[in-house]
């Protein structure tokens, strides 16, 4: 992964070389905290070990039993979901793949009324294996395949941690199941057996996944100057410090678009807490320098654009034309078009003083994606130790998980009257 941080620097807000140099010395100090913390595989950190400690094998062992499926249906949400929507299409799974994270009625329903419900895999994810939305959705999804004559022991394959609603259902049916590894919060999972099966049965090649991320790991090192992962997330760090509280990530790549939702997750439920944190924007290039990029140049400055784009890319000509006004394009191509819009909006914020960062891998491929990935991971912890926030936790998020099960019936939360307490001012 490259990181150019040229742009970000004496821009508004104003981060300057000089002040990512006085950061560098704590940078080194998170680097130390990052290692000891691996070392041990202490919560959390234990996910940056992830390209040593997966075991593809067994991975590829647990999809084995299911021959050529037409589609693969995960049912999870979040960090159980997220991870394995951006692997399948970043690398172009070569199998139809749904997310069912959401337990919107209308959408479930037409979701499984169009799956060949006898062809497809089901992998269900919960980490926890208590989250409603995902355990709810099963047992909707269970039911459409009984009802379909599907026999869905055969078609079902479960990630989850060693106990919980999903671990017992999965020893009742005696289903195959993986373990989410120990010490990896979902959101940092994604090289693991929580996006891996997926990846696997749309033909990834899983090693070359985990070699980018273990070369990402490489690279980690005491200075912010020699670790790309560090650079990016320290100077995150220093212009949110500075009023940069929003970071609008833009890739220039369609098969990216689910990797800046991944990353909504990693940088907001990470990073989000004790009042810091930078609110995550998802923009796609170029569609969105037609939509967003107005408010970004010359909106409030309180903003950081990352550009996100692979060095090389397939490329399709564009044919010739004799209209005069169009010569510019015809004989081009759409990757040079592309590259053109990137550049120009790299330089349009630049000249207006819009801090910006560039991230670049060398292809949108297993080792691109496995190095921006592990990169993105790495960085944010970099953040959150430069923060003092504790990075792997999200208790704000887990309130509104205590007052959901409190108003259906699942125990006594306190936090479940405060629904009753909603304030109206109702305008109709
Ligand atoms: O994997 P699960 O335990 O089902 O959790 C799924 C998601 O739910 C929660 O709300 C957490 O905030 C997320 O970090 C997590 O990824």
């Amino acid at each position: 992964m490259y990181v150019d941080l040229g742009n970000a620097l004496d821009a508004e807000p104003r981060l300057t070389r000089e002040a990512l140099e006085r950061l560098d010395e704590r940078v080194a100090d998170a680097h130390d905290r990052i290692a000891r913390g691996r070392a041990d595989a202490e919560h959390g950190y234990a996910a940056l070990n992830l390209p040593d400690t997966a075991d593809p094998d067994a991975v590829r062992a647990a999809v084995s039993r299911f021959d050529d499926p037409a589609a693969v249906l995960t049912v999870g949400i979040g960090g159980s979901a997220l991870g394995a929507a951006t692997l399948t299409e970043a690398l172009d799974a070569d199998v139809d793949h749904y997310v069912l994270d959401n337990v919107d009625p209308d959408h479930v329903r037409a979701l499984l009324d169009s799956l060949p419900l006898a062809d497809t895999v089901v992998h269900v994810v919960s980490r926890s294996g208590t989250t409603a939305e995902t355990l709810a959705n099963f047992l909707v999804v269970r039911e459409a395949m009984d009802r379909a004559g599907v026999d869905w022991t055969e078609r079902t394959l479960v990630t989850t941690g060693t106990d919980g609603n999903l671990r017992t259902l999965a020893e009742r049916h005696d289903l195959p199941a993986l373990d989410v590894p120990a010490g990896v919060p979902g959101r940092f999972s994604a090289l693991s057996t929580v996006a891996l099966p997926v990846a696997a049965l749309g033909g990834a090649d899983l090693d070359e996944l985990l070699a980018g991320a273990r070369a990402e790991a490489d690279r980690l090192s005491g200075s912010l100057f020699d670790a790309p992962a560090y650079a990016y997330g320290a100077a995150c760090y220093a212009l949110e410090r500075r009023g940069a509280g929003v970071n609008a990530v833009v890739p220039y790549a369609e098969s990216l678009e689910c990797f800046a939702e991944w990353f909504a997750q990693l940088w907001a439920e990470s990073l989000g807490k004790d009042a810091v944190g930078q609110t995550p924007a998802r923009a796609l290039g170029a569609t969105d320098q037609h939509s967003q990029l107005q408010l970004y140049r010359a909106g409030p400055r309180d903003k950081l654009v990352t550009l996100v784009r692979p060095r090389e890319r397939p490329d399709v000509p564009i044919p010739e034309t004799d209209l005069d006004g169009l010569s510019y394009l015809g004989g081009g191509s759409l990757a040079t078009l592309l590259g053109a819009e990137f550049e120009a909006t790299e330089a349009s914020l630049a000249a207006a003083n819009c801090p910006n960062v560039r991230i670049e891998v060398d292809r949108i491929d297993e080792r691109g994606v496995g190095e921006l990935l592990y990169g993105m991971e790495a960085a944010c912890v970099c953040y959150g130790e430069l923060a003092g926030v504790e990075t792997f936790t999200q208790p704000a998020v887990e309130w509104g998980k205590r007052a959901a099960r409190g108003l259906l019936g699942d125990g006594d939360f306190p936090e479940a009257e405060a629904v009753g307490e909603k304030r109206r001012l109702l305008v109709e």
